[in-house]
């Protein structure tokens, strides 16, 4: 049993974080406060508008600079100077840069609208190269927020003086802005997934699998729910037939054939109800996490030439956001404790296997290309590699 004061705390702090994300998205300014006082002012870069920006560079102690991944400062061609691109593995590291007075801070994100040399040159024309941030934690956990929003790893980021009496929540409340503490957005994803409760259980017989009840999980900060889709009566003492699906409305729901989503989802319900129970795991995590509006974004780049890592990594994203904690908590919780597991991603096989679900044989999951997917599940092939 959680104790009261600790239940109570980890909802504040996941409170915290989803007021946070919801005035990000709105173009509003949030407050981000570090363990050691650091702080900043930051407003995500594709919602700023006029206001928000005004306001924020009359608050903050510095000019305003804007943050973005390496990745994404790489993809517009920029130099990055070895004492700020950090190691090899270190792709996805915050990069601050100056932005001059006039410049638009969506000057950064242009490139992806347009897909053009063109866009890519008039930023590069308009952002010196990176300089070293002052505050690299603020800047990183900024980047955080922008992405658990799923909004574009951008953000435009006020430095505030350093506050080591821990006064900066009061300040905000005064200027009635929204403040969240950087070890929150930090640790969000984890919090989430552990506190996640079941709210509804209901029987809904499937075409092809009628014996089906589906069950929703919910993360305690009210975020989008998790479902279970139980085919069957499973047998936890054994191992079960597990599939993790990632959410895909353009897949699952419209049919797209730009990806396999569509019929594995599918053809997992088949074999499960095929071979007398199972459980698929139905994952709000659209898009490999990113989100569906910047899954068609990766999609307009992929029109362009890029493949889908690539595309990914060009709107500063990782090539996969997903987290399985999630799914892991909820097999827990179901006493599901080993699975054989439907997939030809290796990547899921490891993050069960890291949160103590065993996974005792991996099920191929894969379907014959249709026309338009090649491309997609070559590149899963050769460059996320997915098993055959
Ligand atoms: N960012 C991005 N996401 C995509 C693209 N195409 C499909 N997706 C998403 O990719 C996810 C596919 O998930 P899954 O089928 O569960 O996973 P997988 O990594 O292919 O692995 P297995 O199917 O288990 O082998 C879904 O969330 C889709 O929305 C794309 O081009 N870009
Ligand atoms: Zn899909």
């Amino acid at each position: 049993m959680i104790p009261a004061q600790i239940q109570s705390r980890t909802a504040a702090s996941l409170a915290a974080v989803e007021r946070a994300l919801a005035e990000l998205r709105r173009g509003g300014i949030v407050v981000l406060r570090d363990e050691n006082g650091a702080a900043g002012l930051v407003v995500a870069a594709e919602c700023c508008g006029p206001v928000a920006f005004q306001r924020l560079q009359g608050l903050a102690q510095n000019a305003p600079v804007l943050v973005t991944t390496r990745r994404r400062a790489e993809a517009i061609g920029m130099e990055i100077p070895p004492h700020i691109a950090g190691g090899m593995g270190d792709t996805n590291k915050p990069i601050t840069l100056d932005l001059p007075a006039g410049v638009p801070v969506d000057i950064i994100l242009r490139p992806h609208e347009q897909g053009t040399d063109q866009a890519r040159h008039v930023a590069l024309r308009h952002l010196s190269r990176p300089v070293a941030s002052h505050a690299p934690r603020i800047a990183e956990t900024a980047i955080e927020l922008a992405k658990l929003a799923r909004l574009l790893p951008a953000v435009v980021l006020g430095p505030l003086t350093r506050d080591p009496g821990n006064k900066r929540r009061d300040w905000a409340r005064d200027q009635d802005l929204v403040y969240v503490d950087a070890a929150d957005v930090l640790s969000y994803d984890d919090t989430a997934a552990r506190n996640l409760q079941q709210v509804a259980q209901a029987n809904v017989p499937l075409e092809g699998a009628e014996n089906a009840r589906i069950l929703a999980w919910r993360p305690s900060d009210g975020g989008k729910e998790h479902l279970a889709i139980v085919v069957g009566e499973i047998d936890p003492t054994e191992p079960v037939l597990i599939r993790l699906h990632s959410e895909c409305f353009t897949g699952d729901l419209l049919g797209s054939l730009r990806c396999d989503c569509g019929v594995q989802l599918r053809g997992a319900i088949a074999q499960i109800a095929k071979e007398g129970s199972g459980v698929l795991l139905y994952l709000a995590q659209e898009g490999r996490g990113i989100g569906l509006v910047n899954k068609l974004r990766a999609y307009e780049l992929q029109d362009d030439g890029f493949d889908t890592i690539d595309a990914n990594e060009q709107l500063g994203f990782d090539a996969d956001e997903r987290v399985y904690a999630p799914a892991a908590t909820m097999l827990t919780r179901m006493g599901i404790k080993r699975v054989r597991l439907m997939t030809n991603n290796p990547e899921k096989i490891a993050q069960l296997s890291r949160y103590g679900i065993e996974v005792v044989e991996r099920v191929a999951h894969s379907f014959p290309a249709n026309g338009h997917n090649e491309n997609y599940l070559r590149t899963k092939a050769l460059r996320a590699g997915h098993l055959l």
